[in-house]
């Protein structure tokens, strides 16, 4: 990993400060069911990371295992997606990655550096999207664009600038108040930040919450429109969600990596597909429910399926 400025003596010393490059090329990621990836040069990877917090209340130093030992990697053109109930330690994760929480244990290195010794350089690459909004009600989507790209050294918003554009941010709207836009608009605001400066690694923490599901659909269209030449990764709620951008899944539960994989094949190795039970007094209108029933599954091709009547 070479920074730009290599030919002076501060990016030399940088790099050397850098961790060797022979560490991206690990597993993708370790986990109770994952799948066999071959080696890959990631250039975002957690390892082994572990989170604890300590809390107070009536137990005082009580700790509270958030994250046990992550071992995850990224690599350029992927889109991750962290999948996993409320608690299940997705936030946290996020907070590592951004440096904003550092881990107990274990290192995150973004394009070689790692976050939590050389924060500056690591976030250089970094673009996100914090899970909730940070935005000043009273100043515009416009304005809101032209001071992220001033504090990120750049002219312009890029990609952004698409983004609010194809979410349907224009004209009036882009001139108007955040305070005074939907939760779902504000949300793509807070999205389209995230792409300023056009930044080869982005997070974004719950990135279409509060959004419909026509702009949610135009989200994914343009997360995926933008994933060459960058790496994603966004923790969601939803399935389909996951399912939809996901090149690659990783279904966090208390902390903990419970399983790794493409979403085909998550699909082929824990899907059960779908059963439908009938049951009735007559049987000839069994038959003719389950009939109705088969006819709407293979209308609606609702993949693997079974009927017991
Ligand atoms: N600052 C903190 N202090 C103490 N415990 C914390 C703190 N932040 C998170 N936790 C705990 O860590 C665990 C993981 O929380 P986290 O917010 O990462 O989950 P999440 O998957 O993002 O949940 P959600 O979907 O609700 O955002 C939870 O048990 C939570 O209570």
């Amino acid at each position: 990993v070479v920074p730009r400025d290599y030919g002076s003596r501060a990016g030399r010393a940088r790099t050397a400060a850098a961790v060797p490059s022979e560490v991206v090329t690990r597993r993708r990621a370790q986990g109770k069911i994952a799948e066999e990836t071959l080696p890959v040069a990631c250039t975002v990877e957690l390892q082994n990371v572990r989170k604890e917090f300590l809390i107070g209340g009536r137990r005082p130093n009580r700790r509270v295992v958030a994250v046990k030992r992550l071992d995850l990697g990224l690599a350029e053109g992927e889109i991750l997606a962290l999948l996993g109930h409320n608690g299940a330690g997705k936030s946290t994760t996020v907070s590592m990655l951004t440096g904003v929480l550092p881990p107990t244990e274990g290192r995150v290195i973004i394009h070689g550096y790692d976050v939590a010794q050389h924060p500056e350089e690591a976030r250089r690459f970094l673009g996100v999207c914090p899970q909730h909004d940070i935005l000043f009600d009273f100043l515009s989507a416009d304005d809101h664009l032209r001071l992220a790209a001033s504090l990120r050294g750049v002219q312009g918003g890029g990609s952004a600038q698409d983004l609010l554009r194809a979410v349907g941010l224009l004209g009036h709207l882009l001139g108007a108040p955040a305070g005074q836009l939907s939760s779902g608009r504000r949300r793509a605001l807070c999205v389209a930040l995230a792409f300023v400066g056009d930044p080869r690694f982005i997070l974004l923490d719950e990135p279409t919450s509060g959004m419909d599901p026509y702009v949610r659909r135009s989200m994914w269209e343009l997360l995926k429109k933008y994933r060459p030449g960058r790496a994603l990764c966004l923790s969601t709620h939803y399935m389909d969600e996951a399912e939809m951008l996901g090149d690659h899944v990783c279904i966090l539960s208390r902390g903990t990596l419970q399983c790794y994989g493409s979403p085909e094949w998550l699909k082929a190795r824990l899907g059960s597909g779908y059963a439908l039970t009938l049951s009735a007094t007559q049987a000839t209108r069994t038959l003719q429910v389950a009939k109705t029933a088969l006819d709407l599954l293979q209308r609606n091709a609702l993949g693997s399926w079974c009927v017991v009547v």
